[in-house]
């Protein structure tokens, strides 16, 4: 482990009513490294979130979390019909460092929402309130940033921008991402290590060598493993659990991380 953590988990347990949902989970991010949590419904993506956030209480482990400022854009947010809230009031509510229209508008533009400063948060529809919510996340100026399911509800066009832009702020700006995604093959082209959770952490490590491990393949089946590849081509080396390429040895491919904790 690197001192350079901008967030880190160990042994991190966590139960719901004598339920555990998370099992002894580690967990790093670094600055300018992205970190995406994949796994099946219910396998505690979420919770895994809330919890290195301090959001959600663990029953044991540790969480060191030495990042400045957290953007986080959860995965739901029920917005009260009956209050009123602009979305200039909503930004301007959540420390973000200018609140003058012009800086507002500008973050909005960058998440290719800039005609919605002057609406009201519950009249947007799913995709538009997404992009407000990363950008709210980025206007903070965070050095990590914690996405659960980002680009929900987005369009197809937008997604892949938004996942540009995400990517563009962890590898030009060094903001650390810890992410949470269903959209494999869109994800995983710019992701810097995979955590394949189910309850535990079944494996991790680069998204070449996740995608052949044994218990990634049972949870997922070839076809997601296909997506997760589908960015890596035939090479002539493998890659270590950190990412790093190493150089065949006789045709086997160094294998992943794994933790059957
Ligand atoms: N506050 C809570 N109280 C009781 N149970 C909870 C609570 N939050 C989550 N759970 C349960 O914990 C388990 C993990 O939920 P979580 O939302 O973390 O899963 P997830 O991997 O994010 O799922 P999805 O892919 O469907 O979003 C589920 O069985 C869920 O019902």
């Amino acid at each position: 482990m690197t001192a350079s953590a901008l967030i880190r988990a160990e042994g991190l347990t966590v139960s719901f009513r004598g339920h555990t949902v998370l099992d002894g989970v580690r967990l790093q991010v670094d600055p300018g490294r992205i970190v995406t949590i994949v796994g099946p419904n219910g396998a505690g993506k979420s919770t895994l979130l809330k919890a290195v956030l301090g959001l959600v209480a663990a029953d044991r482990g540790r969480v060191e979390r030495s990042a400045r400022t957290i953007g986080y854009v959860p995965q739901k947010l029920s917005v009260d019909r009956i209050l009123p809230l602009s979305v200039r009031r909503f930004l301007a509510m959540a420390g973000v460092g200018s609140t003058d229209k012009a800086s507002l508008d500008a973050g909005l533009e960058r998440v290719g929402a800039g005609h919605v400063l002057g609406r009201q948060v519950a009249d947007l529809s799913g995709g538009e309130l997404q992009r407000v919510l990363l950008a709210r996340a980025l206007l903070r100026r965070p050095d990590l940033l914690v996405l659960d399911e980002p680009v929900g509800g987005v369009d197809m066009t937008g997604q892949a921008e938004l996942y540009d832009l995400i990517a563009a702020v962890a590898h030009d700006e060094g903001v650390g991402v810890l992410m949470v995604s269903h959209d494999l093959h869109v994800v995983m082209a710019a992701t810097d290590e995979v955590v394949c959770l189910n309850r535990h952490v079944c494996c991790a490590g680069h998204p070449e060598t996740v995608s052949r491990h044994p218990e990634y393949l049972a949870l997922f089946g070839p076809r997601a493993a296909g997506s997760l590849a589908i960015y890596t081509h035939s090479h002539d080396h493998g890659h270590s659990p950190d990412g790093s390429v190493q150089p065949l040895d006789g045709g086997h491919r160094h294998g992943p991380e794994c933790d059957h904790g």
